[in-house]
């Protein structure tokens, strides 16, 4: 088909070229739009795709042990029921038609989501509903909710890669640049969206509601205000960041500040959904990973579907570890790609239930107490989705690591000194990311992606604290505190002095 020839000449360019020329695939505001390139081309070499047969796709819900297992189920839910745990009380997944979606080979599934970058067409200017047919393929375009969220920058971190790790092809998935500052919005489109859906089929929802670390809250709070829809969100009090808990304040949240840990919330947002009419929006809810899903396939289109060999991503409650293994193992089923990616799921040293069921060889799992850490928002003893971890490490030849505080300080700020802003859930995946180039497990030549989970700016004490280097028992070895100097010519040409003759 002549626009996909033409989506594939721009491929092959790509395709002999260093790193440094994907940096344009990785940047969308330099990717030539595919929608430019088709209208350019005479129509007569250009017929369109054929049209996507959403009336033909169609997904619902199955016990996770059914995927997990590989096993045929007969228990199954529409996602137009409010149901979250199979009858064993287990997990759900979502699961597509796959027959129907394989009507069409990898080449056109390519072409029809490259063919939506960049436009403005509603709903498809959106990175998740870019892929709709993929995501929730049964819901109208006028009930969805989105920010057009998605189509976040993939970075070529090179000096990143190049001073600290003798890496020249590095690149952060910069997820948290996003519409409430966090991956959170990739999946709460979906979730909002769909309990608008339900709203107008007069399902008897008072609400939505979540258990967070801030970010969750935020993306819900955010959707649910622009659908006018209730929102309720338990915070650990005092363990979330003053940009996060003013988020769902600011969007008209009720907020409920809970003098417990995450966990604690979980299990209370858990009990009262479960009496109340109110729709649970965390990540136990399968339909949320269907967006965050999208993040995964995103990449590989931004790598001219090129595979990486590595993506490292921050692991707390566990849902986003399972959605970007289910978002390649889309793609390679589906003939888009011919493998996928080996995954890292980065865990803080001080929330670490993973990372010791990983090292005891996946013999027994334990549910932590979470000490704290400046990774906030990974503060998880107890994940709801384990289960799917474990499944997505296994299935992908997955690695776990972990990082002490002072080592993930460390890693956000020396990604910080190379122009970056990152969160410190990201300095967690950048410190695993050291730790495995330093043991050798990733070699020089990999191409890998660390997955940035949350905007720096909500994480602005952290960085301040590190900064002033008063943390205890931390050296703080990157911090660049700012120098007070009197306001005189002679004091300031002095600091100058010194600072250029330390620079040069
Ligand atoms: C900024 C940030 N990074 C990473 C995570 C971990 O994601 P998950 O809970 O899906 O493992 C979370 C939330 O838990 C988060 O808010
Ligand atoms: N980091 C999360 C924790 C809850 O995770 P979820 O994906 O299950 O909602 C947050 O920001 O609340």
């Amino acid at each position: 088909m002549a626009s996909s020839q033409l989506l594939n000449s721009s491929s092959l360019l790509s395709k002999s070229s260093s790193p440094s020329s994907h940096r344009h695939y990785g940047c969308r505001r330099l990717k030539p739009s595919p929608s430019i390139i088709c209208t350019a081309a005479p129509s007569i070499t250009s017929p369109p795709l054929p049209p996507p047969l959403p009336a033909t796709y169609s997904a619902k819900y199955v016990p996770f042990t059914s995927i997990s297992t590989g096993t045929a189920t007969s228990e199954s839910y529409s996602l137009d029921e409010v149901v979250y745990r199979s009858r064993d009380g287990g997990l759900l997944d979502v699961q597509h038609d796959m027959d129907a979606l394989k009507q069409f080979d990898g080449h056109y599934w390519r072409s029809l989501f490259d063919s939506r970058v960049g436009t403005t067409r509603w709903p498809y200017g959106s990175g998740v509903w870019s892929k709709k047919e993929w995501v929730l393929p049964g819901i109208a375009d006028e009930d969805i909710v989105s920010a057009f969220e998605g189509n976040s920058n993939l970075f070529w971190a090179e000096r990143f890669g190049k001073k600290f790790l003798g890496m020249n092809d590095l690149w952060i998935k910069h997820c948290g640049i996003s519409h409430t500052g966090s991956f959170k919005d990739l999946g709460m489109t979906v979730l909002v969206s769909q309990v608008n859906r339900l709203r107008k089929l007069n399902r008897p929802l008072v609400g939505v509601g979540c258990a967070s670390t801030g970010d969750t809250s935020a993306a819900l709070s955010a959707y649910c205000a622009a659908a006018n829809i209730p929102s309720i969100v338990f915070l650990p009090a005092d363990k979330i960041s003053m940009a996060q808990l003013v988020q769902p304040i600011a969007n008209g949240a009720f907020v409920l500040s809970i003098d417990t840990d995450f966990d604690g919330c979980m299990k209370l947002i858990r009990e009262i959904t479960t009496e109340l009419p109110i729709y649970l929006a965390n990540s136990l809810n399968s339909l949320r990973l269907e967006g965050q899903k999208t993040a995964a396939i995103e990449i590989l289109q931004q790598f001219d579907w090129e595979v990486p060999d590595w993506v490292i991503i921050p692991g707390g409650n566990l849902g986003n570890i399972y959605a970007f293994y289910k978002g390649f193992k889309m793609c390679e089923e589906l003939g888009l790609v011919d493998r996928i990616p080996r995954l890292v799921c980065a865990q803080a040293q001080n929330a670490n239930p993973l990372y010791r069921y990983y090292k005891s060889g996946w013999k027994e799992f334990k549910a932590v107490k979470a000490d704290d850490t400046f990774a906030s928002a990974i503060q998880i003893g107890d994940p709801v989705s384990i289960d799917r971890a474990v499944y997505a490490l296994k299935n992908s030849g997955g690695i776990v690591e972990e990082a002490t505080e002072e080592e993930l300080m460390d890693a956000m700020a020396m990604a910080d000194s190379t122009g970056m802003f990152v969160c410190p859930h990201t300095g967690v995946a950048l410190s695993a990311l050291m730790k495995l180039r330093e043991n050798g497990v990733i070699k020089p030549t990999d191409r890998a992606v660390v997955v940035s989970t949350a905007h720096g700016l909500k994480f602005t004490q952290a960085k301040i604290d590190y900064h002033s280097g008063k943390i205890k028992e931390m050296a703080c070895r990157h911090s660049n505190p700012p120098v007070t100097v009197k306001a005189d010519f002679g004091s300031v040409m002095d600091e100058l002095k010194k600072y250029l003759a330390r620079t040069r």
